[in-house]
């Protein structure tokens, strides 16, 4: 037969079993629909035996109908399918693998979770240990349509004659298709070196590195899946939090792991790990580096034991018609003095209560000695302590702090330049009081760190009366998916995967720590992609985040499977003399298609831009991003305001990390070299978005070394 023929004869095959598939996963619906019915007939007292009996054997039944429902719902018509792969074993055992597991009624596997270990050869069989496998197939669904399929051969001489082989290369073929504006999930081709680390084990600590366009983003999800399948009765209760840089990032991964049925799932931008607060404001550089820098928490920590701004300076109360008054000095004797007991301030006001009538109580005797006279020191603390104008004095004296509140009282230069005494320098002190006096713009995303760190410190409100919340208001409560609820502040995740994990500061290490006290943890990163310019303070940060998990692995992925080569090829000089020898990854598919540096007067800039851009949306399928400096954002987007295709995106540097395009337009790179002292290496994240096209528009050739 001729090839083409022969592929449609082998489509037809396949589509047979997925019909059957499709037809038994409505009769399981029909079943667990009538398993409801019956389940409401014991509670009406009917029958109740049988039904038991049936009830235990038909539950496993429910719980796969309720898990394809989850998965059918989320399932994108166009691009997936619930079967994805097919198995033939040299004993002629046959496998198809899927999104899940389903079952016909004799309880036969129709179809294998790709997580099962009966499918772990899909992925692991290779030519030089081929497991038994003598084809690998992938079919390519578009719902329940089998479009194509792809064969490798891992064990020639045991093809029997009737096998027929088709295609040559599933992975090429999905690298080559055009990307829309979400994530796919890659379980039809998931690579042996991936596979690896999807499936590694789930305790302690599992690092990820590599290159740009390695996958480790799609295998942190694809692990996520794995882990919560495989260890559900761990993982599942307490979930897993995933983090990502932003929330254009999460928006991109968010439907990966609903698409394998995952919706336990939390994910959250580094700007809204804390509840209540949707930060997505980028800091400049020098400002991000003193916001996520260590030496925070001592200015943080020295801020909260200051004097609050509206405190009076005097406590004077009247007892047995005698004034006893503490003066501005007494009084913050008695605050040091409070603050040096170690408990949090919002709970130390009945100590702080106690510490006052004591100085009140000695002054009180001072004055009687002086007379000869003798205090019931019990009697005056119970009268002073129930007293009225006390307890207001207590109350703005020492007030219920709020995180927010004590940012914004550093705004003030004079009491920041008191709490960084030592500390910050003097233009760090002038940069940063400026940015907090300054509200007008909301709370940046190193904000947040800060002001849950804050909220740790100073502690829950005395009495809960209402939610505490960060900014003194109902917070949000978000997740992915808006199926679980967990309370404020939660802290008892069982798995937290930390994406572009390069860039976290410490700070930021130390919010995302307090998430995972109890958890095991999936780290992804790339140094070379760093924009973050302490990397060793980090890392002690990060170290201490983990606490004590023993299990520590690291897995390097070498593979890019976004760039094509020569896009790579372009990328990687910008970074040489960054980046170690073997900290670039190799790209595996060439397009013939080079990038192009087009030179640009200044003046010029906004029409090639905007000539550029619509080149490449008449060229390519998919998705156009525009990336620029950060602080042009707003006026390059303004150049498209006219502009109404979905498939172009305006985006800053920073924001552009993790995410991909088919076509990219660069703008101005050598304005992302200078926009930090990490510039280069965002210029290399800049130039790694794309899949198949890139121009560059540069009025400045610096940007690019000369070979
Ligand atoms: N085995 C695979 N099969 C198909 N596509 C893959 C495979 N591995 C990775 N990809 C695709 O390659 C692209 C890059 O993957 P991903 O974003 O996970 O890489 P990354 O290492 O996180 O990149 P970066 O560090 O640049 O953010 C994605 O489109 C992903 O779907």
């Amino acid at each position: 037969m001729s090839e083409p023929r022969v592929r449609r004869a082998e489509i037809a095959v396949e589509q047979a079993h997925v019909d059957r598939v499709y037809t038994q996963l409505a009769a399981l619906k029909a079943q667990a629909e009538a398993m409801r019915t019956k389940g409401y007939e014991i509670g009406q007292g009917a029958q109740r035996e049988a039904i038991f009996e049936q009830a235990s054997m038909l539950f496993e039944r429910d719980m796969m109908v309720h898990h394809a429902n989850q998965t059918l719902q989320t399932l994108d018509a166009e691009y997936e399918g619930l079967v994805f792969g097919r198995l033939d074993h040299r004993d002629g055992e046959l496998i198809y693998v899927g999104r899940l597991g389903i079952r016909d009624a004799e309880f036969d596997n129709l179809v294998t979770d790709w997580r099962a270990p009966a499918a772990a050869a899909f992925y692991q069989a290779t030519a030089e240990e081929p497991m038994d496998v003598v084809r690998r197939r992938v079919i390519r669904c578009s719902g329940p349509n089998v479009l194509d399929v792809d064969d490798d051969v891992l064990i020639a001489d045991a093809v029997p004659e009737d096998m027929q082989i088709v295609g040559e290369g599933a992975l090429m073929a999905a690298l080559g298709r055009s990307r829309g504006e979400k994530m796919r999930d890659i379980v039809a081709t998931i690579q042996k070196e991936q596979d690896e680390v999807i499936r590694a084990p789930w305790r302690g600590v599992t690092e990820i590195t590599g290159g740009p366009g390695t996958g480790k983003t799609a295998v942190a999800l694809h692990r996520a899946a794995y882990l919560l399948y495989r260890h559900r009765r761990q993982l599942g209760g307490a979930g897993v939090l995933v983090i990502g840089p932003s929330g254009v990032f999460t928006s991109y991964i968010s439907r990966v792991l609903p698409s394998m049925g995952e919706t336990n799932v939390e994910l959250r931008a580094l700007g809204e790990v804390l509840d209540g607060l949707e930060a997505t404001r980028q800091d400049s550089s020098p400002l991000a580096a003193v916001k996520g820098s260590l030496r925070m928490r001592r200015v943080l920590l020295r801020a909260l034991r200051d004097t609050p701004p509206e405190a009076p300076d005097e406590l004077r109360i009247v007892y047995r018609g005698e004034v006893l008054k503490l003066t501005e000095r007494e009084l913050e004797k008695v605050r040091r003095k409070a603050h040096t007991q170690g408990a949090p301030p919002n709970r130390s006001r009945v100590r702080v209560a106690e510490l006052l009538l004591d100085a009140l109580a000695a002054k009180a005797e001072g004055y009687a000695k002086e007379d000869g006279r003798q205090i019931d020191r019990a009697e005056l603390i119970t009268d002073l302590g129930e007293r009225i104008e006390f307890h207001r004095f207590l109350v703005v004296w020492w007030p219920v702090l709020y995180p927010a509140q004590i940012l914004k009282w550093l705004g003030n230069e004079k009491r920041l330049a008191a709490a960084a005494k030592g500390v910050l320098n003097r233009g760090e002190i002038t940069m940063l009081a400026a940015d907090l006096a300054d509200r007008s713009h909301g709370w940046s995303v190193a904000d947040v760190a800060l002001l849950d760190e804050l909220r740790v410190l100073i502690g829950p409100e005395p009495k809960r009366r209402r939610r505490q919340t960060v900014l003194e208001a109902e917070p949000e409560r978000r997740g992915s998916t808006g199926t679980t609820h967990r309370p404020e502040h939660y802290d008892e995740y069982s798995h937290v995967v930390v994406d572009e994990s390069q860039d976290l500061s410490p700070m930021q290490w130390r919010m995302v720590g307090r998430r995972g006290k109890y958890a095991s943890w999936t780290v992804v990163g790339d140094p070379v992609q760093s924009s973050w310019p302490d990397p060793d303070e980090a890392a002690a940060a990060r170290d201490q985040a983990f606490g004590a998990k023993t299990a520590r692995r690291r897995y390097t992925l070498r593979t890019n499977y976004r760039n094509s080569a020569e896009i790579f090829d372009l990328a990687a000089k910008v970074v040489i003399g960054h980046a170690e020898a073997g900290e670039l990854p190799r790209a595996v598919r060439t397009t013939g298609i080079t990038p192009e540096v087009r030179p640009v007067e200044r003046t010029g800039m906004e029409a090639a831009t905007q000539g550029a851009v619509k080149e490449l949306l008449g060229s390519v399928e998919g998705t156009v991003g525009v990336i620029t400096a950060m602080d042009r954002v707003e006026e390059v987007a303004s150049w498209f305001a006219a502009t109404a295709d979905e498939r172009l995106k305006v985006v800053g540097s920073l924001d552009s990390k993790g995410l991909e395009y088919d076509a990219v337009v660069l703008v101005e790179p050598m304005e992302l070299v200078t926009e930090s002292t990490t510039g280069r290496r965002v210029l290399y994240v800049a130039l790694t978005r794309a899949t198949q096209q890139l121009i560059v528009l540069a009025s400045d050739p610096d940007w690019l070394p000369s070979a």
